[in-house]
């Protein structure tokens, strides 16, 4: 039995992570962590989803005990404070909180010279999919062609663009040998020329309760492709991550994605 905790669990992925686990029979809920100072704090955690586990409340993030993984779907200051705790303890995390810096990237590759560690931008299987699909048109349709990610997402998300649209670029630039960092363009309000065929242009939109929507748009002239996942349900995540925290078992320290999880390198 895998023993689960998670972290931010009053959280919208939180919520749905608590259900998650309590979906699976290999796995079990051990801890449902909020902030120190957080008002559900002892209170039952099938008061929030009725779906999830009924004798686990809500428990302090710095109380984390028996537990093999440690599920983490928060803010880039949680998941630092969350990424200490495990790795003081010497458990596992699956990671899925988003706008990471690169500090943040870097305290990451650190503890994961100590613990093993999935991080994935997006635990979905039709994302990691999407992400070879990119990397095959990127490379088939050859250098006359524009390169271009939209995603949308619900009101409430804070980080733009996605980790996903991001993931996607990577994709596309490591398959086209370019740098990501010098063929990202987030903002053309100042250009004063047009597109050049070496850049990835992003485009972002926010708006009431979409759950997370992507497009990798590869346009020439004459034709143009579009290459589209939409999740429907932020259970597709969770049961993603949950399924993560199962290939994480016995898995030596490193840092792993949801394609090693999914074996799709
Ligand atoms: N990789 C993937 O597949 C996916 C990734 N995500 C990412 O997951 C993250 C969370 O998204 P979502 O659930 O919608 O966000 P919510 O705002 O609903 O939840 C965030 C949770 O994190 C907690 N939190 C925030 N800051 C801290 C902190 N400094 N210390 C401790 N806890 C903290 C919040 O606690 P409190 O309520 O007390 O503020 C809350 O429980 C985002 O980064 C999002 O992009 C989302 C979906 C899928
Ligand atoms: O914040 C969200 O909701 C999501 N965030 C992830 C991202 O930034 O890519 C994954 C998913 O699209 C939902």
């Amino acid at each position: 039995m895998n023993r689960i905790g998670v972290f931010g669990a009053n959280g919208r992925m939180g919520l749905a992570l608590l259900e998650a686990v309590s979906k699976k029979d290999d796995a079990t809920l051990t801890g449902a962590y909020v902030r120190e100072n957080s008002p559900l704090l002892d209170s039952a955690v099938n008061q929030l989803n009725s779906a999830a586990s009924a004798d686990v409340s809500f428990s302090k993030e710095t109380d984390v005990k028996d537990a093999d993984v440690l599920i983490d779907f928060t803010l880039p200051q949680g998941m630092r404070n969350h990424l200490k705790t495990a790795v003081e303890k010497n458990i596992a995390m699956v990671i899925g909180t988003t706008g990471l810096n690169q500090d943040d990237l870097d305290a990451l590759n650190e503890a994961a010279k100590h613990i093993p560690i999935v991080f994935a931008r997006n635990y979905s299987v039709g994302v990691n999919l999407l992400l070879n699909l990119v990397q095959t048109a990127a490379v088939k349709f050859g250098d006359d062609m524009d390169i271009e990610i939209f995603e949308a997402h619900h009101r409430h998300k804070i980080d733009a663009p996605s980790g996903t649209a991001l993931a996607i670029g990577e994709a596309i630039a490591e398959a086209k040998g370019w740098q990501h960092d010098e063929v990202a363009r987030f903002d053309r309000s100042n250009d004063e020329h047009a597109k050049s065929q070496n850049e990835i242009g992003y485009s972002v939109m926010r708006g009431g309760d979409i759950v997370g929507e992507h497009t990798a748009y590869f346009a020439t002239s004459g034709e143009r492709l579009e290459l589209t996942h939409k999740a429907s349900s932020r259970m597709t995540f969770a049961l993603g991550a949950v399924r993560a925290a199962g290939w994480l078992k016995n898995k030596p320290a490193g840092l792993y994605d949801m394609q090693d999880v999914l074996d799709l390198k």
